[in-house]
């Protein structure tokens, strides 16, 4: 059968992983795809860096559109990232009637609903196994590996550049501005590393996941995020004398009254497997009803461990490009007709327990006075940490572990203890989940 012939849309990292991969393991990937794939078209906005990737004999391009209509291509690749073009760019490319593979989780979780929508339609498939945790063939695990059971939860590190920065800053003692140099440097930081540091990477991508584990719209909006950039090297001690590691986590949940969907720095028992997961290596743990916990780890952001995930999504569509489009895989696992109106929950809602972190005076009544608050707001300590007295500010500071409460009384009775004039600055604040 004659090869299936691909465009290119980027000559970046995930492009350059996917055309070293694509030409090393050609001869399996042509026995598993049962024909070869092939790189017809190649855009870039620099010819001499597509042409180092690619060679001479792929067409090289500078507008991306030629890549989208292009009459030979059957697959588009998107490794562009960002919105626009590529939002575009993917919807020229199914008005063209070809399928697209695309690592942009920012663009899904903003524009997938239109997206494959307009896919259903046209009756192509978009497919993104590599834009939710690099390398892990997670996505590939929801829409069909786990697909006889009811999703209860999903908890994962999901940020490879975050879990790279975390771990070195208390490994190697980095800062958190060189831990982020070198990570970009190694090419796991996005164009704009913000999107990394502030938790919205972690948010796009469990936004995606919520939407297969339930069957449910993408809902980008409805998340809760809080990245590590505010997290104090203070609080990873303090929660290790508790026993307990922190890590940026993406977290949804499906409660009796609706759907958690939230990204934060999160206190998580040393005894984890995902606790134990450092580097730009990732992990999600999805709890069905059936299987129980499952853990899928692996690298989360590089070249070719995503250069993996675009392949795999290749030989699928390869496989599946003759079969009648009702009869593919859904994009979002279930059916576009069939997903459900479940409410998205505000983080108030959420029960867990919390790590509080005070700083005070050290003066008769202050721990009275605070217990007192939290009691008044149903909240029960379950175990609490004072340090050495600063002599010089004669300030100290005591760290609370609660039992399961409810965030908003956590957040009302915070703000109460914020007015005792023995408290000063913030109170830290941040989640812990058993994951058990
Ligand atoms: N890096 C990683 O480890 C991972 C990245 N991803 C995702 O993959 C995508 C690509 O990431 P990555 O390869 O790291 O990004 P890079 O910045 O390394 O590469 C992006 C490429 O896209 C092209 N490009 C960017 N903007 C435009 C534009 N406006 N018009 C035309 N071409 C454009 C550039 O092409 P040129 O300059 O040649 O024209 C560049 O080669 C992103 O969505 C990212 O989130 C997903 C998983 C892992
Ligand atoms: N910037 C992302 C790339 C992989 O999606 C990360 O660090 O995880």
């Amino acid at each position: 059968m004659k090869p299936i012939k691909i465009g290119i849309a980027g000559t970046g990292v995930v492009a350059s992983g996917v055309v070293k991969v694509l030409q090393r393991n050609q001869e399996e990937i042509t026995r598993r795809a049962g024909r070869g794939i092939e790189v017809a078209v190649v855009s870039s906005r620099t010819r001499a860096k597509a042409e180092a990737l690619v060679g001479q004999n792929v067409l090289i391009v500078d507008d991306i559109m030629d890549v989208a209509r292009h009459p030979d291509i059957d697959i588009v690749v998107e490794t562009m990232g960002g919105y626009e073009p590529a939002r575009s760019f993917v919807l020229e490319a199914i008005a063209h009637g070809k399928h697209v593979v695309t690592a942009n989780k920012a663009l899904l979780a903003e524009h997938g609903n239109e997206i494959f929508a307009a896919a259903q339609a046209k009756g192509v498939t978009v497919v993104f196994e590599a834009a939710v945790a690099g390398g892990i063939p997670v996505i590939k695990s929801l829409r069909e590996g786990l697909s006889a059971n009811r999703i209860e939860w999903i908890a994962g590190i999901i940020n490879g550049t975050t879990n790279f920065i975390l771990t070195q800053m208390r490994e190697k003692g980095w800062t958190f501005t060189d831990a982020l140099k070198v990570a970009q440097e190694l090419g796991y930081a996005e164009a704009d590393p913000t999107f990394d540091v502030e938790g919205v990477d972690a948010a796009h991508k469990i936004t995606l996941m919520s939407a297969l584990a339930f069957g449910v719209p993408i809902n980008f909006k409805a998340a809760s995020i809080e990245g590590i950039s505010q997290l104090a090297a203070t609080d990873i001690t303090y929660a290790e004398k508790f026993g307990y590691r922190i890590k940026l986590l993406g977290i949804t949940k499906r409660t009796p009254e609706g759907i958690e969907l939230r990204v934060h720095p999160t206190l998580i028992p040393d005894s984890r497997l995902i606790a134990n997961v450092n580097g730009v290596m990732n992990a999600v743990l999805v709890k069905g009803d059936a299987v129980g916990a499952t853990l899928y780890y692996g690298a989360g952001a590089g070249a070719e461990p995503t250069g993996s995930s675009v392949i795999a999504d290749l030989i699928d569509v390869t496989r599946t490009i003759t079969a009648d489009p009702e009869h593919r895989v859904p994009h979002l696992a279930f059916q576009p007709d069939a997903l459900a109106n479940i409410p998205m929950l505000p983080l108030s809602s959420v029960k867990t327990r919390y790590y509080l972190r005070l700083t005070v005076q050290d003066r008769t009544g202050v721990l009275a006075d605070i217990t007192r608050i939290l009691a008044n707001h149903d909240i029960s300590v379950d175990a609490m940490l004072q340090t050495e007295v600063d002599d010089a500010t004669q300030q100290t500071h005591i760290v609370i572990m609660t039992h399961v409460s409810l965030e908003a009384s956590i957040d009302t009775a915070v703000l109460q203890i914020k007015t005792l004039d023995t408290v000063s600055g913030e109170v830290v604040k941040l989640r812990v989940e058993e994951l058990g």
